[in-house]
């Protein structure tokens, strides 16, 4: 049979291709320039399948493992674990991105109190501190004529009803009337009030260049990306932003122009923070704020009125805050160099989906890890999708302190309840019905520290009813809501592996990574076996 040649009379596709008799030159010229072009994308594609190909084929022995769970969970320090595990230099590479994040931490945490004290009118002494404990001091509150000035600092929402059921309107979340802000000027000060008010008009006032620089950390962490619907100013950072922010450190050497060796490359990548640090003059010029600021910082930390309304739980701090208050001596100091614990506590919030890749050795043999660490906040979690297809494991990280907390996307949501919420979601996922299943009930050393101050958890959650409010009782009470939900959505009896964890701690954390590794590499093994 004869093969048809290019523009055969016999074959109609030819036919339809050829160029018509009438061409020009022009046209022809176009012609083959159009056709030479369609060839080149043609080519492109080709070989971008090519690679896909390749890598899916080089990827195919490989683990995908995937951190799920709401904003704040803990995923991202779950991630540091790792990488402290199976990459412990890279995290010594980032320290110098890792400063940014730990001084914005400490300016934001600084505008909180200071917002939160002047919503008060600076003065809270009426209140005192009662001797027998937080509980009654709660309970005074309501009863209390004292009220925030202004408006905009969250009151206690109402219970949530019980576990994973929306509050309806009879226990909707707002604040309640009689904890609206009023006037403060309908409570006569007395001198020493008036001193106190003074003595912290003066610590705004000498803090307020270093909480003026909030603004410009925001802009260095994010690149200047604004992510709408993030809440209350929260910063998001992409996969990879750590070096980004080190270019941004190490822009003084990228400026010149001459050729500069390998050697050189690697001297200067190995630069640790103290040497990168001092490129970057934003973050020379906080540092240099907060050593000046270090006594003031102190002074307003440890004063008797914020004491007060933290005690009062009327100054709400996220658990970093505290974290970097308490070491503001050390993180202040002019030659700080943030300690891998102070990495574990530092927060940023992650966009998208970050991939990191890890090289674990079991009983001599190397594997690659692929570990995906997600965003977690409402408006980030369309991203986490493309993951589903072809991840063999999910830890689904939950906060189990935060059952006294609200989503700061939605403040109507206990974040318990968001929780059981999305585990119920992956768990009934089709996409995911085969992948190994691993809970983390995290913050279990929080949840611990609020039980302690007395805080009930009945309060929050009413279906907790009247059980002993002890840890013991309280952790297994949140498992049993999430084995339920596991229970309720596993047709395919898979088994779910609990853990209670406080992944800040790395010394228990990386036995429980250990013991997660293993599982999964049993369940990876026996489904290798069948293919
Ligand atoms: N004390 C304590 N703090 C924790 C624990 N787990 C996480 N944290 C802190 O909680 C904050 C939030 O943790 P992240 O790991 O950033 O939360 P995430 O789940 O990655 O949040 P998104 O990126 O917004 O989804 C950080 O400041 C952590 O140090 C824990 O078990 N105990
Ligand atoms: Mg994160």
């Amino acid at each position: 049979m004869r093969t048809p040649s290019l523009y055969s009379q016999d074959d109609p596709i030819s036919a339809a291709l050829k160029p018509p008799p009438t061409e020009t030159d022009a046209e022809r010229t176009a012609r083959l320039l159009a056709e030479a072009e369609a060839k080149r994308i043609s080519e492109q594609i080709d070989e971008e399948l090519r690679l896909e190909r390749e890598k899916l084929k080089k990827n195919k022995g490989d683990v995908k493992l995937l951190l799920l769970g709401q904003a704040e969970s803990g995923k991202s320090t779950l991630q540091k674990q790792f990488q402290l595990m199976y990459k412990p230099n890279s995290l010594d590479m980032e320290r110098a991105s890792w400063k940014a994040v730990i001084y914005f931490n400490v300016v934001r945490s600084l505008k909180h109190i200071l917002a939160t004290l002047e919503a008060w009118g600076d003065t809270l002494e009426e209140f005192g501190v009662p001797s027998n404990g937080p509980e009654s001091l709660e309970d005074s509150v309501s009863h209390s004529p004292l009220r925030p000035r202004i408006n905009g600092i969250s009151e206690q929402p109402s219970p949530s009803s019980s576990l994973m059921h929306p509050t309806d309107g009879a226990n909707g979340i707002s604040d309640s009337p009689n904890t609206r802000p009023s006037t403060a000027a309908s409570h006569h000060p007395t001198a020493s009030l008036d001193s106190n008010a003074i003595l912290i008009a003066n610590l705004r006032r000498r803090l307020s260049p270093l909480v003026a620089a909030d603004a410009q950390l925001v802009d260095r962490l994010s690149g200047g990306i604004a992510v709408s619907g993030s809440g209350k100013g929260s910063v998001y950072v992409r996969s990879g932003w750590q070096s980004r922010t080190l270019e941004t450190a190490m822009g003084k050497f990228k400026s010149s122009k001459r050729q500069i060796s390998e050697d050189e490359k690697r001297s200067r990548e190995s630069l640790t923070q103290e040497a990168a640090a001092p490129q970057d003059p934003l973050i020379q010029e906080v540092g240099r704020m907060l050593e000046l600021s270090r006594n003031d910082i102190k002074e307003l930390w440890e004063h008797p009125t914020v004491r007060g309304l933290i005690a009062k739980r009327k100054l709400k701090l996220d658990e970093w805050s505290e974290f970097f208050l308490r070491h503001i001596s050390r993180v202040a100091a002019s030659d700080y160099v943030p300690s891998t614990d102070d990495i574990l506590h530092a927060r940023i919030q992650t966009m998208g989906v970050a991939e990191h890749v890890f090289d674990v050795n079991l009983h001599g043999k190397s594997v690659t890890w692929h570990l995906y660490d997600v965003g977690g906040a409402r408006g980030q979690r369309h991203s986490w999708v493309p993951y589903f297809d072809d991840a063999h494991a999910i830890i689904f990280v939950a906060p189990v302190s935060a059952f006294d907390q609200y989503l700061e996307e939605d403040p109507r949501t206990n974040r318990i309840d968001d929780s059981l919420q999305l585990f119920t979601q992956i768990c009934s996922n089709a996409l995911l019905k085969n992948v190994h299943l691993v809970l983390f009930l995290n913050k279990t050393d929080l949840l611990k520290a609020k039980l302690d101050t007395g805080l009930r958890v009945r309060k929050y959650i009413t279906s907790f009813g009247e059980r002993s409010n002890d840890y013991e009782t309280v952790v297994q009470y949140f498992r049993a809501h999430f084995l339920q939900v596991h229970r309720k959505n596993n047709e395919n009896r898979r088994v779910l592996y609990t853990h209670f964890t406080s992944v800040v701690d790395t010394k228990t954390t990386q036995r429980i990574i250990g013991n997660v590794r293993d599982s999964i590499f049993r369940g990876y093994l026996q489904s290798a076996a069948l293919v």
